[in-house]
């Protein structure tokens, strides 16, 4: 791309060196460098991407983005100062891959519990009426079935662009994104279009980060208030409405909002809800009339996510008729209340709840068809919002036997992490295990014949942190294979 055209979408402070005509890529991580390429200095949280300069201009890198004087040769390269590097790489790498979100539908999700499951269903839905679809998260990048690694829920700037770009390029006329409180705070999404953001809910998580409730959620109104002002553009905002700041995001657009949730005025709203062990059944009223829905996602939280994914395809102006037979034909989100599919004398379910309000949630759903214990498997992360540990617990503790264990302990010593959970805890029955593998194990030793138990924190994922090395770690695998010891027999692992 020209430089100078590229330097255009800047509010640039100074140019100095020698400027070539042309950037061939954009960079911020100066392993990734290509000769001829931009690089772009960001001051991390760990380290100071300006000391990676040098290196950035020995990989070739003949532009260098920065917001103080760095070491280059000005006969070879150019130096570009700008007050914020962050929200400059969102501009530029926007302009470098040709402002690809506007050439293709773009949802975005936010919100503390349901982004991914929500980001899967509309995703899975598009699938299955035969659309070519797009989505990020915290899965990875999933270009139209084939997945990619990626290292967080919201992309750097460059990341979400190129992922942007290569769903243009493969002609998906959708792309989901999930969008984190993270993401917007750091600009990873300036520059990035949207035309419907969903809203799932607020409530306690990232408190480390954010500092108050209040903060974050002013943190995910930044997508609501990031659709524009350009009400020509058909674009809308899906709100729940049974959550109290539905209504501070419904100000902060001049757009549609398609409401949806169990209260009576939501235009997508469930009701006669019925919760079963495998199935889930409702009724959703409609713009349309009210439509019988019956499908594979668990729990009343997935009522709210299925309602949230129908007002968004709806808004996008997909067929309602589409749109449902989709979504009874779709099978559980990975990991999020998934069935531990093993002919075995319990129930077993894998889950990703790591937040007070997401672990009631996966309690609910279960409570309905509960005849014997419920146990109850919880972590939480090391070295990240400690305060929501003892309210986890609390919660938990509405299970008969809950075991308190670690999800990825990073750098934090176990009994740390176990201790905090278990000051929330509200009864005597419970069990305090660091080490997940051992937790896991004893959850299943202590079950008996017709006993449901909830593994819950790591959900779709198969590794551990410990440290600052990945180990492999499958929930689902461990259960299986102590429940086959415990009850002697193979369990006939089901498709
Ligand atoms: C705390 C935080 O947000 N960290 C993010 C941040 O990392 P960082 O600031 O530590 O980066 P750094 O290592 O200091 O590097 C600074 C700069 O130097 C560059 N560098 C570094 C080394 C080198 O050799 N050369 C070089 O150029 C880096 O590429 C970078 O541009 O920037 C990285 C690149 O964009 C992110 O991957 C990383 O997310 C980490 C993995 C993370 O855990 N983030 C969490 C808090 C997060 O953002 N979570 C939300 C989801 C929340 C939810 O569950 O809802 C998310 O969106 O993922
Ligand atoms: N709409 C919802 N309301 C409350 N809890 C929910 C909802 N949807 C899912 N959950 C619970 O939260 C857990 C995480 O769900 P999901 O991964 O969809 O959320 P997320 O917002 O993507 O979370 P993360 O950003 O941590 O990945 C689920 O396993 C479930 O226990």
């Amino acid at each position: 791309m020209e430089t100078k055209l590229l330097l255009e979408q800047l509010p640039v402070k100074t140019v100095t060196g020698t400027v070539p005509d042309e950037v061939t890529d954009l960079a911020v991580d100066s392993r990734a460098v290509q000769p001829g390429g931009a690089f772009i200095c960001i001051n991390g949280y760990t380290v100071d991407g300006h000391d990676y300069a040098e290196k950035a201009l020995a990989a070739g890198a003949r532009l260098i983005i920065a917001e103080r004087p760095v070491q280059f040769d000005p006969d070879r390269a150019a130096l570009v100062l700008v007050d914020d590097t962050a929200r400059a790489e969102g501009l530029l790498a926007a302009a470098f891959y040709g402002h690809p979100s506007r050439s293709i539908r773009l949802i975005g999700v936010t919100g503390t519990n349901g982004k991914t499951s929500v980001t899967g269903i509309i995703h899975g839905i598009l699938r299955s009426c035969g659309r070519k679809s797009a989505a990020s998260g915290t899965i990875g990048f999933d270009l139209d079935g084939t997945l990619y690694e990626s290292a967080n829920t919201t992309t750097d700037a460059v990341t979400t662009q190129q992922m942007i770009r290569r769903a243009v390029l493969e002609d998906c006329d959708t792309m989901t994104m999930e969008v984190s409180s993270h993401g917007l705070v750091e600009g990873r999404l300036a520059g990035t279009e949207f035309d419907i953001a969903v809203f799932t809910n607020l409530t306690h998580d990232h408190l480390d980060f954010h500092g108050t409730m209040e903060h974050y959620g002013y943190a995910k109104g930044l997508l609501f208030s990031q659709l524009g002002q350009d009400t020509t553009r058909t674009k809308a905002a899906v709100l729940n409405i049974d959550d109290p700041w539905s209504e501070r995001y419904r100000r902060m657009t001049p757009f549609p909002v398609y409401s949806y949730g169990l209260a009576e005025n939501a235009m997508f709203r469930g009701t006669d809800i019925r919760l079963g062990a495998e199935l889930t059944s409702f009724i959703m009223e409609t713009p349309e009339g009210p439509q019988d829905v019956t499908m594979n996602l668990l729990g009343k939280f997935n009522v709210h996510n299925a309602l949230a994914a129908t007002a968004a395809l709806y808004a996008s102006g997909l067929p309602l008729g589409e749109i449902l037979d989709g979504l009874r034909s779709l099978p559980p989100v990975k990991g999020r209340m998934e069935k531990v599919k093993a002919d075995l004398p319990v129930t077993m379910y894998v889950d990703y709840a790591h937040t007070p309000d997401a672990i009631e949630k996966a309690i609910d759903s279960v409570l309905p068809y509960k005849t014997n214990k419920l146990i109850f498997l919880i972590g939480t992360g090391g070295n990240r919002d400690r305060s929501k540990r003892p309210i986890m617990a609390e919660k938990a503790s509405v299970a008969d036997y809950v075991v308190l264990t670690t999800d990825d302990p990073r750098d934090e010593p176990y009994d740390s992490i176990t201790s905090e959970l278990a000051a929330g805890m509200k009864h005597d029955g419970f069990a305090c295990i660091g080490d997940r593998e051992e937790a896991v194990r004893h959850a299943v030793s202590v079950a008996g014949e017709g006993d449901i138990i909830i593994f819950a924190g790591k959900g779709h994922e198969d590794f551990q942190i410990i440290g600052n090395k990945k180990f492999p770690h499958s929930d689902a695998a461990i259960a299986i294979d102590e429940a086959e010891r415990k009850f002697g027999r193979k369990a006939g692992v089901r498709d």
